[in-house]
């Protein structure tokens, strides 16, 4: 039995229960259950705050998890990455009052305030900056007015949060964080599978289905627009002149890929979604 990490709380939660509902598992059916078994799929999931499930995957008490790879790497823990998970997608920067600072040399000696005390002060140890973390447990943006810090150190998504509180970023990315897959090193069976499903979630999310009709005169031009994942999948039509194209094409360049084939010559262009996926 495969015993699976997964966030009760927090920006990660929602997603990741709704990738491994649509990864074919049994979900909880209400936000207080801690523990769920899902006996037919041979696993069994814990709900644990985002913060701690690379303790326990690391420790080796559950075999894997979902969680932040800052999250991940601020614990440091043992565990490790098994796949990124295609959301939760994040930037970890420094910020502080427009002009103060410019470059990461400048926070020698300052307090700089963070919910990620581990991952921000071996970033600062690895450039050789010595700073006063001061560590809150989370809206950080707010220590720079309130006097506790002079800069910051958070997650920024948006950029709205610390637009609205008056900071500005600045110095180097400290990280590029994701949500993601993580195992105790030594992989637990059933592990395989698990990865698959989550894979065919990402590749029915990211993708859609391409049809098309084209002339045969213009079969290789069209292809070479979008040629798919190992290569498209072509019929003859009933009028032996043309042919018909099915190929996978990521959902953001849906319209792009539409415009190309018909300015091409290729008719009868469809799309549909992909609802379940193993490639
Ligand atoms: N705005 C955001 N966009 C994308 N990812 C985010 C965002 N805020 C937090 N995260 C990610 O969520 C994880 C943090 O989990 P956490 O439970 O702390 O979420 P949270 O939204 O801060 O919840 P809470 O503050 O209620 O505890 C980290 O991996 C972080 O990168
Ligand atoms: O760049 P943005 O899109 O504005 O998102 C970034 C903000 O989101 C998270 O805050 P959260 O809502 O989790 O509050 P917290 O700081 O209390 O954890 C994070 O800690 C940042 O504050
Ligand atoms: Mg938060």
């Amino acid at each position: 039995m495969l015993r699976i990490a997964v966030p009760n709380k927090g920006s990660l939660s929602e997603t990741a229960a709704q990738m491994l509902h649509e990864a074919g598992y049994t979900g909880r059916r209400d936000s207080r259950e801690l523990v769920v078994a899902d006996p037919r799929n041979d696993v069994e999931f814990f709900y644990l705050r985002p913060r701690d499930i690379a303790t326990y995957v690391g420790s080796g008490a559950l075999d894997v998890g979902i969680t932040g790879r800052d999250l991940l790497l601020d614990s440091g823990s043992d565990a490790t990455e098994i796949a990124e998970l295609g959301f939760g997608g994040s930037t970890f920067r420094f910020a502080g009052t427009p002009g103060a600072f410019s470059e990461l040399a400048d926070l020698d000696g300052v307090r700089v305030a963070t919910s990620y005390p581990g991952l921000v002060g071996a970033f600062l140890e690895r450039h050789g900056v010595s700073s006063d973390l001061v560590r809150l447990d989370g809206a950080v943006e707010s220590a720079v007015r309130l006097g506790v810090a002079d800069a910051v150190a958070d997650v920024v998504s948006t950029g709205g949060t610390l637009r609205k509180a008056g900071l500005e970023i600045f110095g180097p990315v400290i990280l590029d964080s994701t949500a993601v897959l993580i195992g105790s090193g030594t992989e637990a069976p059933g592990t395989k599978t698990l990865v698959r499903r989550l894979n065919g979630v990402i590749v029915a999310r990211e993708y859609v289905m391409l049809d098309y009709d084209v002339p045969m005169s213009l079969l290789d031009q069209a292809t070479a627009v979008a040629p798919g994942f190992e290569s498209p999948t072509v019929s003859p039509l009933h009028d032996r002149e043309w042919a018909a194209v099915r190929v996978m094409i990521k959902r953001t360049e849906t319209n792009h890929v539409m415009d190309a084939l018909y300015e091409l010559g290729a008719r009868a262009i469809l799309v549909s979604a992909i609802h379940a996926a193993r490639l």
